[in-house]
């Protein structure tokens, strides 16, 4: 007989918390959902469904949701937070005095700590303490597509290699494939500057720019990913990979990307407030492109399409107004 999979709890009851939950579930792991909102968790453990946010979409009868988190990680050989980034060092700051020492903790959350701009890693570094083996999973995966079962391939970096592969294992099944690597610098970033860029892919497209306008807007941004990468000492084949281009692209073309959503309803003339109330989900762009336009500022990093999209977030300049700022820059060569 085979021995016993591990279990595991999944913090953050939103649709990609939700999503890994089930797919962990289904690949015969004990797992336990935490969420906050106790309607929602009865839904999930009782009614085996998200109706918020995953509607229609049936989750494992096996998969367990509770509200009590220290319920939730009782037993866990492994811990995954998935809460937005507003919510990460809240959740971790819970989670510190409860763990078991030894366990690891791992996050799919994609931004920075608010306000500081710290990376994620630092954030969970500084709160569980040094000797956590702590791990970021990112990649292309829109959770409706990983909770209905289709194909889909991520990424696991972690500096603990042994670490990555276990939160990978966890992972890893017949529709899903997961890869693993060792740098976390550059998986965290590629993650969060492609929702800056998603919102400029989107308002192009609100705007009616063209095919060209987003291909274009897609590759300068790698290009602002690359640059900023190269600075904060990530690898740059990370932002070649799943962790960078393929989340880009997947954001940047895909409509059930919300920060490309914000950025049509941009695009298309609608008010901020309007369109992120619409989206009724996480936007982390709206976040985000403030903390990667302090890092670059930190780092003397020019990024004109992310500069761009944070000042039209702040009603600083229309869409209309960041084409023209942006097809005005003086010409230069394409690589420097
Ligand atoms: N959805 C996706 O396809 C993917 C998302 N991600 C990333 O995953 C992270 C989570 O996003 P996602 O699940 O999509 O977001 P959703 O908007 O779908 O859900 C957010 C969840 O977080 C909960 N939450 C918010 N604040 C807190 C808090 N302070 N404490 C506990 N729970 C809280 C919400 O609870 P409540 O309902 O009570 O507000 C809700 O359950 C984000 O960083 C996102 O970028 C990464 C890859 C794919
Ligand atoms: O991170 C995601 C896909 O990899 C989800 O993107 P959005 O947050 O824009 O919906």
């Amino acid at each position: 007989m085979s021995d016993p999979k591990s279990a595991v709890a999944v913090l953050g009851a939103g649709s990609w918390g939700t999503a890994l939950a089930s797919l962990i579930a289904r690949n015969g792991h004990p797992t336990m959902l935490w969420g906050r909102n106790a309607a929602q968790v009865e839904a999930i453990d009782q009614r085996h469904e998200n109706p918020r946010y995953l509607p229609g979409i049936p989750l494992p009868d096996t998969l367990r949701a509770t509200t009590d988190l220290a319920h939730a990680i009782e037993g866990a050989g492994l811990i995954l937070v998935v809460v937005p980034s507003h919510a990460f060092t809240e959740t971790l700051a819970l989670l510190a005095p409860l763990r078991t020492a030894g366990v690891g903790v791992s996050w799919a959350t994609k931004g920075f700590e608010p306000g500081s701009g710290r990376f994620l890693h630092e954030v969970a570094g500084d709160l569980l303490g040094g000797d956590v083996p702590l791990a970021v999973v990112t990649g292309p995966s829109f959770a409706k597509e990983v909770a209905s079962g289709l194909p889909t391939a991520i990424t696991v970096q972690s500096e603990d290699e042994a670490f990555a592969q276990t939160v990978a294992d966890v992972l890893h099944g017949p529709t899903f494939r997961a890869y693993t690597g060792t740098d976390m610098r550059g998986a965290e970033l590629g993650g969060a500057m492609k929702n800056v860029l998603a919102v400029a892919t989107g308002a192009a497209d609100g705007m009616e720019l063209g095919l060209n306008a987003r291909t274009g807007l897609i590759t300068r941004g790698l290009n602002e990913m690359l640059r900023l990468n190269r600075a904060i000492g990530g690898r740059a084949e990370t932002l070649m990979g799943l962790a960078g281009l393929g989340d880009l692209v997947l954001t940047c073309s895909g409509d059930l990307s919300r920060n490309r959503r914000l950025g049509l309803a941009l695009g298309r003339g609608e008010k901020l407030e309007d369109a992120v109330r619409a989206i009724g989900q996480v936007v982390e762009s709206v976040q985000t492109a403030d903390e990667v336009m302090r890092l670059a500022e930190r780092h003397g990093i020019e990024l004109p399409i992310s500069s761009n999209v944070r000042a039209v977030l702040h009603g600083d300049i229309t869409p209309a107004e960041a084409l023209g700022r942006l097809m005005a820059r003086e010409q230069k060569p394409e690589f420097e």
